[in-house]
């Protein structure tokens, strides 16, 4: 039984794709608080394997237990599981018709229930906090590709998921937007919010990231704290890897 203070436990996760096997045996604990960049080639397997989190790829094979639960099985409702953990993908996908407090409050109030005073109250409190205030009332298309994805990213905590799960935020940004992204993941970071994410960001990964998770082909190649991966890896695979990401 894994410790209460699991939030995350994957066992023996594998995924194809036709005759393509993506996920080759995964086995990976997040606990509470930790911040678990995964890093890796395009195509190994970063985004399947936080898609299996949240149930919008079924496994295979292995178990997923979320604070001990089997969430694998596939008699687990889904939408259950979603709701208690937050996600944010690549593309901040905004809903365009709905202003930006709209957009945060949504879920919180069909999936969670919470009454719209709440919703409200809470969704312009993170709004105020990523001073995005005097947006509230606004579209979604008034707001740089920065300022969607940090209420994307908002959005996300609105009811305090058990775990976020982030994959490549930063990616589909203009450069200059990049940096607000990365400080909002690092304030929750700090302010101790469990995430799983996947990250070409390597300094970002480097700085934020407790644990780092290499993965290569599909299967976990080495993982350690930050500092030690980064500095002294010890597989060549992740030498180069590293020398690519961080010398072009
Ligand atoms: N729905 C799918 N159907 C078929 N193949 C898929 C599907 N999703 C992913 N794949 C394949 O699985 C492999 C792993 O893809 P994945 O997106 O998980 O890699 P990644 O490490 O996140 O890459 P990137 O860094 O480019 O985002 C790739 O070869 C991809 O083409």
């Amino acid at each position: 039984m894994a410790s209460t203070e699991t939030v995350l436990h994957l066992t023996g996760i594998r995924k194809s794709f036709g005759d393509s096997e993506v996920l080759r045996g995964i086995d990976l604990e997040v606990a509470a608080h930790e911040v678990v960049a995964l890093i890796g080639a395009s195509g190994s397997g970063k985004s399947t394997l936080l898609r299996t989190v949240n149930l919008l790829e079924r496994i295979d094979d292995g178990v997923i237990r979320l604070r001990g639960e089997d969430i694998s099985d596939p008699r687990v409702n889904a939408d259950r599981v979603r709701a208690r953990i937050g996600a944010v993908f690549q593309h901040y996908n905004l809903f365009p018709h709905l202003s930006v407090l709209d957009n945060v409050t949504l879920a919180a109030r069909l999936v969670h229930r919470m009454p719209r005073a709440d919703a409200e109250q809470r969704g312009r409190d993170l709004l105020a906090s990523i001073g995005l205030a005097d947006f509230a009332g606004a579209y979604p298309d008034r707001l740089s590709g920065g300022q969607q994805q940090r209420v994307a990213i908002v959005r996300a905590i609105m009811t305090g998921p058990e775990l976020l799960l982030l994959d490549e935020v930063t990616s589909a940004l203009d450069p200059e937007l990049v940096g607000e992204v990365l400080a909002l993941v690092r304030s929750l970071a700090d302010g101790g919010t469990t995430i799983l994410m996947a990250t070409h960001e390597m300094a970002f990964a480097r700085d934020v990231a407790d644990r780092v998770v290499f993965l290569d082909g599909g299967r976990i190649a080495e993982q350690g704290p930050a500092h030690e991966v980064f500095t002294t890896p010890r597989e060549a695979r992740t030498r180069e890897f590293l020398a690519r990401m961080l010398h072009g």
